[in-house]
């Protein structure tokens, strides 16, 4: 694994960041890691479980730490959850860092999500949410990104090949 960069990919809910983190982890030959999951495991809790819990800063702080952690300790490719670059901190950990912004219109983020309740913050009428958190946020995801791949239209495997090709990494 040494000499293979972390790749870390970032991007709203649905964009299929754990999708494709795990299939570049495949082509790159690397170790995959998911912070979500980081903290479902660690908690014994889904993350919905935990938002309706503790709430969601509670949920931000867990990740906070989950991100660090992630970042500190692997080298292979990391998805961070959606709102992960809310925080400021986590934004100043990925500057230096190999970051893929994967983006999608609104109307492929409908159809990805749908009303999946795995997604707390997209549970009641998840266009107008979805465009509202975007507002929030596109800025920081491109703020953080070092490179940025479209996926509407695209199979995971399509947007692994273009992140691949953005980062101009050889498969191996
Ligand atoms: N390129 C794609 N085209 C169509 N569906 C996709 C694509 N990438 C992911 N999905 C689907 O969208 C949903 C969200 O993907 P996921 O990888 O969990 O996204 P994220 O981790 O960014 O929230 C899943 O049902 C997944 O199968
Ligand atoms: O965008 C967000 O605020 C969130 C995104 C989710 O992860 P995914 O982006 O992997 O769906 C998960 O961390 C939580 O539901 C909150
Ligand atoms: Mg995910």
């Amino acid at each position: 694994m040494s000499g293979v960069p972390a790749v870390v990919l970032v991007g709203p809910m649905g964009v299929g960041k754990s999708t494709v983190g795990r299939l570049l982890a495949e082509r790159l030959g690397v170790g995959y890691r998911d912070t979500d999951q980081d903290i479902v495991t660690a908690e014994g809790r889904t993350v919905a479980e935990i938002f309706v819990d503790d709430g969601e800063a509670a949920f931000r702080a867990l990740e906070k730490a989950a991100v660090r952690a992630a970042l500190a300790e692997h080298r292979g490719v990391v998805a961070l959850g959606g709102g992960a670059v809310l925080d400021a901190d986590t934004r100043a950990l990925l500057a230096g860092q190999r970051v893929i912004y994967l983006s999608m219109e609104v109307e492929e983020a409908v159809k990805r999500t749908g009303l999946n309740v795995a997604r707390p913050l997209l549970a009641v009428n998840p266009r107008k949410q979805w465009r509202e958190l975007m507002e929030a946020r596109r800025h920081l995801y491109e703020e953080v990104a070092t490179a940025v791949v479209a996926t509407d239209g695209r199979t995971p495997e399509e947007v692994a090949q273009a992140a691949l090709d953005a980062l101009e990494l050889k498969q191996v």
